[in-house]
């Protein structure tokens, strides 16, 4: 039996999992506010916050490092690479830390992963990172040859509850298509065909929906004018675009749920985003249907924020006419990423080298 820490930073929390190979000892989800995140410059001077959360939970529970066989992290913004299960290695650990793909909150899955591990000398992993590319090509293209689409999702949760999905209905994921929405911090909706995911919104830079911290998709021409107006610095503007856009912009909260309950209590103004937000999602669904050819087995709404019965409504009256609605609220992050470590562990599956 292996013991595996598993780290998996988000947006918006730190979720810290204690597994027996692939059954959960404990686990524990730390929300962090928009204010509490956004006093710091970068992902990587979040370090210090992160690593006290996860060594007080040990503490807490009476477990020492050195007890775990393996360390996994959610990973990172690094260069695209195919779906997989990756050792952590220098090169890896320098992208991360330096943020040379762009800043997101789980890079830290893989630096905290590596120097848990290194401090009990034990092996630490990345696995399905959300940079997992498997894009059409036609969808590479945005409609300026020096812009190239890229893929930045939630694949790991997406891959995971595909072929969860996949497992109930007594399927293969690689003959099913599939349209999986991922709503938490981030929004994310993909065409997973026949196990790839030949089209997805980069959730971190403006495509798609927004979210509770993310602008999502903006009218291009406006959004030039504000760079040059001079009224903002242009990290000013990436932040509006992603941390501080979508509900945080217009509510000043990255809590859904806190919008979902104003939003039921009669409050105009958080209806109006929220059912904004809905009907963006929607859009998105219905324009991944036809990256399929109509050819849908199932759309299915992860995410913490599939939790919201109202919003899953709003969803499901907009879309349902195209394939049955799915629900799998929250994510099965953690248990992936568990799954993904014991896959190499056990010699059933090699660790990829970055
Ligand atoms: N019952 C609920 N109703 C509505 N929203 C909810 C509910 N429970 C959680 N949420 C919302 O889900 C969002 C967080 O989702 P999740 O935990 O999937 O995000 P994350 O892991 O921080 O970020 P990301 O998923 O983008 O990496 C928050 O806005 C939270 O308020
Ligand atoms: C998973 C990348 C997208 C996001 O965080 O919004």
């Amino acid at each position: 039996m292996k013991k595996l820490l598993i780290i998996n930073p988000g947006s918006t929390s730190t979720k810290i999992g204690i597994y027996n190979d692939l059954t959960e000892e404990s686990s524990v989800t730390l929300r962090h506010e928009a204010k509490e995140i956004e006093q710091y410059p970068d992902i990587f001077s979040q370090y210090g916050f992160r690593v006290k959360a996860i060594t007080d939970y040990l503490e807490e529970k009476g477990i020492a490092l050195g007890s775990f066989d393996a360390f996994v992290g959610r990973g990172g913004l690094l260069k695209p690479i195919e779906s997989g299960t990756y050792r952590i290695s220098e090169e890896m650990l320098s992208d991360l830390k330096s943020g040379a793909y762009g800043q997101h909150a789980s890079n830290l899955g893989g630096v905290l992963a590596h120097e848990l591990a290194k401090e009990s000398g034990k092996e630490a992993f990345i696995a399905d990172p959300v940079v997992v590319d498997e894009l059409q090509e036609v969808a590479r293209i945005s409609g300026m040859p020096e812009i190239k689409r890229r893929s930045i999702f939630h694949a790991l949760n997406q891959k995971a509850v595909a072929k969860r999905y996949a497992k109930e209905t007594g399927r293969e994921y690689e003959s099913l298509d599939l349209i999986v929405c991922h709503m938490g911090g981030g929004i994310s909706t993909g065409a997973h065909h026949r196990g790839r995911v030949i089209d997805v919104n980069n959730a971190l830079d403006g495509e798609g929906a927004f979210s509770p911290e993310r602008s999502g998709g903006l009218p291009a021409g406006q959004l030039v004018d504000m760079c040059f107006s001079g009224m903002y610095t242009q990290q000013e503007i990436r932040k509006k675009i992603t941390g501080r856009g979508g509900l945080v912009a217009y509510l000043g909260t990255n809590d859904a749920r806190a919008v979902d309950n104003l939003a039921q209590s009669g409050d105009r103004q958080a209806r109006l985003i929220f059912d904004a937000m809905a009907y963006q999602v929607s859009k998105d669904i219905a324009a991944n249907a036809a990256v399929l050819k109509g050819r849908v087995d199932a759309i299915i709404l992860t995410g913490g924020i599939a939790w919201s019965k109202n919003i899953v409504e709003m969803i499901r009256q907009s879309v349902g006419f195209i394939a049955e609605v799915v629900v799998y609220p929250g994510e099965d992050e953690l248990l992936a990423l568990a799954e993904a470590a014991v896959r190499v562990l056990t010699g059933e599956e090699e660790a990829k080298t970055y």
